[in-house]
């Protein structure tokens, strides 16, 4: 029998070299974990910083097509598009969502025509359209669930058909999933992959984002009556046991860092591609707390992308994504 404790057991015996140190490690972070979320707005040769978002831009889709081909560069598999919709063309029914011609589709497009061989993914989700801000249709001051997953199958179908990979439904209404994947199938998109927000909390870490496409200030009230209560957890499994019964291809919790206990659960559940969201929020504590010079920034970027990995996530996106992969290329 070997000996249980100290002094024949030492662990610090492994950590002693960087050399031990690598052999040992049990996750390991590639470019192939990392989704990079571009956010797109009208114009040419346009880019516009973000307030609480330092680093992060809006672009033009000329410039968010030269961003894809970087992406490309770097070995990142996916990008994810969001975009900035004009606010006069907002309006209560979110009409623009299901415009085959809106800024989301066209950004689709040319990164398809020039960067064919990286994974584009749409939300499905009426937020960036609708003038009250929310991501479904307002009914009697109530989001309407069943109206709204009628514009959601529209909005799913004009992005298939424009050429987008992976639709990521985002809006949390009950049974989208598996109208959308019916829908899908019935047009002939039978390879577009759904991958759900499954597990998608009325978080307060979602604030730089709403300003970035420009919900924020159109927001009235809040998106508890369809987001989780972050206070649940067995309640996300019910949801992603759902979603992945309706046919989902992937499921993604979010936020990140505040709820990797849901990741873990999901991952040990379900052994699904499991995705987690390093929200705008998490973005901007890190980025902001290194600008004054509190937190190392490499470092921590590393350690919270990495502790995704070790609570189960397959992949994660992070407006991040670029300044890791290009770090991650340069060490090796
Ligand atoms: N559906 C996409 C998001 O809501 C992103 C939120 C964030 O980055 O804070
Ligand atoms: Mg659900």
């Amino acid at each position: 029998m070997p000996q249980a404790g100290y002094p024949a057991t030492r662990l610090r015996r492994n950590r002693r070299a960087d050399w031990s140190r690598r052999l040992v490690r049990e996750t390991t972070l590639t470019p192939d974990d990392l989704i990079w979320p571009i956010f797109v707005i009208e114009g040419t040769g346009e880019r516009s910083a973000i307030a609480a978002m330092p680093g992060v831009d809006r672009l033009s889709i000329d410039l968010a097509v030269k961003a894809a081909e970087h992406a490309a560069t770097l070995g990142l598999p996916a990008i994810a598009l969001f975009p900035n919709t004009d606010s006069a063309l907002r309006d209560e029914a979110a009409s623009q969502a299901v415009n085959p011609g809106n800024l989301v589709c066209r950004a689709v497009r040319a990164i398809k025509a020039e960067v064919p061989d990286i994974g584009i993914i749409c939300d499905v989700a009426l937020d960036p359209y609708t003038s009250h801000g929310h991501d479904g249709l307002l009914v009697d001051g109530e989001i309407d669930n069943d109206k709204t997953i009628e514009v959601l199958i529209a909005q799913a179908l004009v992005q298939a058909e424009a050429g987008c990979d992976i639709l990521a439904p985002s809006d949390m209404m009950d049974g989208r999933i598996g109208a959308i994947r019916a829908a899908l199938e019935e047009n002939g998109f039978t390879q577009t992959q759904i991958l759900s927000y499954a597990a998608k909390y009325a978080s307060a870490f979602y604030g730089p984002f709403r300003d970035a496409v420009g919900s924020g200030q159109q927001l009235h009230g809040d998106k508890k009556t369809y987001q989780m209560d972050p206070a649940n957890g067995d309640e996300a499994l019910r949801e992603v046991a759902l979603d992945v019964a309706e046919g989902a291809d992937m499921v993604m919790v979010k936020p990140g860092l505040a709820y990797l206990d849901i990741v873990w659960r999901v991952k040990e559940a379900f052994k699904l591609p499991t995705f987690v969201y390093q929200t705008s929020g998490e973005y901007a504590m890190l980025a902001a707390a290194s600008e004054r010079g509190w937190l190392d920034r490499e470092r921590v970027i590393l350690e919270s992308l990495m502790a995704c990995k070790r609570a189960g996530a397959d992949a994660i996106f992070t407006y991040f994504a670029s300044e890791v992969a290009k770090r991650l290329k340069d060490a090796r």
